[in-house]
């Protein structure tokens, strides 16, 4: 393996963590995603759930919140490439947002498995 290589890997890190800074200052979706994160990780600990549950619920966040940043990309892409009315730009948007809904009804029904027996 090149020096080359590793450093050029080293800088793609930098600039996804960049990129993941920017999504989590700039986009209110991903800032709502984050906060309940938070929450759901405190739920965690309060609530002493087990090492499945805790690899499900980072599992379920890292989904909806990367399928999230995917959607952003695309709205962004779509706005830069053709900002005016078009149906085509409108369904492209509408797919890319449908995405993050199945990825949030699939994080809700595992957080539920998780919490409603703990809960009720
Ligand atoms: N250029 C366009 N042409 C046609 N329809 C559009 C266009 N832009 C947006 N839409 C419609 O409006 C919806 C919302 O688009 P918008 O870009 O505002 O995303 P959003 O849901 O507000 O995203 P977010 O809140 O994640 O930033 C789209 O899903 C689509 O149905």
């Amino acid at each position: 393996m090149s020096k080359n290589f590793i450093v050029s890997r080293i800088k793609s890190v930098g600039y996804a963590a960049k990129g993941a800074w920017l999504l989590i200052k700039n986009e209110p979706s991903i800032k709502v995603q984050s906060i309940i994160a938070v929450i759901v990780t405190i739920a965690g600990f309060l609530l002493d759930i087990s090492r499945e549950e805790w690899m499900l619920q980072f599992l379920a966040i890292g989904l909806v919140m990367g399928v999230e940043g995917v959607n952003t990309a695309i709205e962004k892409t779509a706005d830069f490439i053709h900002p005016d009315f078009d149906t085509n730009i409108g369904q492209i948007k509408d797919i890319a947002a449908g995405a993050v809904f199945i990825a949030a009804i699939i994080a809700i029904a595992i957080g539920m498995i998780i919490y409603l027996p703990k809960l009720v």
